[in-house]
């Protein structure tokens, strides 16, 4: 396998319904070895992009290829890309077994494999079971299954990490790593900001149908720039009213009078200063790090995603 053989490459893709634009002109390239992560808030086009790489959906204008191709020109589609769209579609009456044995034999993939991805998402002893009665952690399980049966080189997987506990989302972020690590192209959406970060080594962030950003993930995080530091002293009263009028953003996390100062704005530095200028002793100064949610968020408030809903209960938050 040569590396482009395992490119998903997205050129100039549009997709109008009727007068609404889901997907505005993307130009992107999702490349092996990493696990890009696909951002943006409901209603950006994620499902809609998806879907035009998986042939599901034909784009206005514009071209989606995988592996050189164009997915429905593909000899061996199943081989090629493994795809996770929407979970709750498997049929209730079947076994899992069942339903992996079905997928298999349709595009010409023995049974041994069903029993070997069985076993790699943990379903072996539920397998006998009918997949209607499966919770949903289970039917992802089953769905990621269902991806890997033809040990493709190309994993699409729209919110895989949906409906799993913590134990379940360890699970994928190790599997996903260790396919980017085999060399395969990994491609996932999710809204959950702090596990992308976890998983994703690059991401591709769309906002209204549009490209915000296509970077690594610790470039994307760092350009917020701002210094951010939790800070306790024993007047933290007098420190916030001489550090807000320096310029700083001063809050109280929660936590009561004890749990100091969040301040932003000014560096380490500005803020030791300014205590010793007040001769406030200073107990605590430790930089907070950007999350990629500050990023996104930051993306957010400065309007960048007009036209989408951003669901902040849906984001884990620190
Ligand atoms: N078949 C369709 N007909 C009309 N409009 C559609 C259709 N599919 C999607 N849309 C619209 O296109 C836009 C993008 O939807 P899409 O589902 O791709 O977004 P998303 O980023 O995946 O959001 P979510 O996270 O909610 O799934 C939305 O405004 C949606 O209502």
């Amino acid at each position: 396998m040569t590396s482009s053989e395992a490119l998903i490459e997205v050129q100039g893709v549009t997709k109008r319904y009727g007068a609404l634009t889901a997907v505005d002109d993307l130009t992107f390239t999702v490349r092996p070895g990493r696990v890009t992560g696909f951002l943006g808030p409901n209603g950006a086009g994620k499902s809609t992009m998806l879907r035009m790489i998986l042939g599901l959906v034909a784009p206005t204008s514009g071209t989606a290829a995988v592996a050189g191709h164009r997915y429905r020109s593909l000899s061996a589609p199943l081989r090629t890309v493994g795809a996770l769209l929407d979970a709750h579609h498997v049929h209730g009456g079947r076994s899992g077994r069942d339903h992996l044995r079905m997928l298999a034999s349709a595009a010409g993939i023995g049974s041994r494999r069903v029993e070997e991805v069985l076993g790699i998402v943990g379903l072996a002893d539920a397998a006998d079971r009918r997949a209607g009665a499966y919770s949903l952690g289970m039917r992802q399980r089953l769905g990621i299954a269902a991806a890997l049966l033809g040990d493709p080189r190309v994993l699409v997987l729209d919110e895989p990490v949906n409906g799993l506990d913590t134990e379940g989302i360890r699970w994928v972020r190790n599997l996903l790593r260790g396919m980017a690590d085999e060399g395969r192209t990994v491609f996932l959406s999710s809204h959950l900001m702090s596990e992308m970060e976890l998983v994703a080594d690059h991401l591709v962030v769309i906002g209204g149908g549009r490209l915000l950003a296509d970077e690594a993930t610790s470039a994307f995080v760092a350009r917020s720039g701002r210094h951010r530091a939790r800070v306790r002293s024993l007047d933290d009263g007098a420190l916030a009213r001489r550090l807000t009028a320096d310029g700083a953003v001063v809050t109280s996390p929660e936590g009561g009078p004890s749990a100091g100062l969040v301040v932003s704005g000014v560096d380490g530095e500005t803020i030791g200063r300014a205590a010793l200028a007040a001769r406030i002793p200073l107990v605590e100064l430790t930089p907070v790090r950007s999350t990629l949610e500050d990023v996104y968020t930051g993306l957010f408030d400065a309007g960048a995603f007009e036209g989408g809903t951003f669901e902040s209960g849906q984001v884990e938050t620190r």
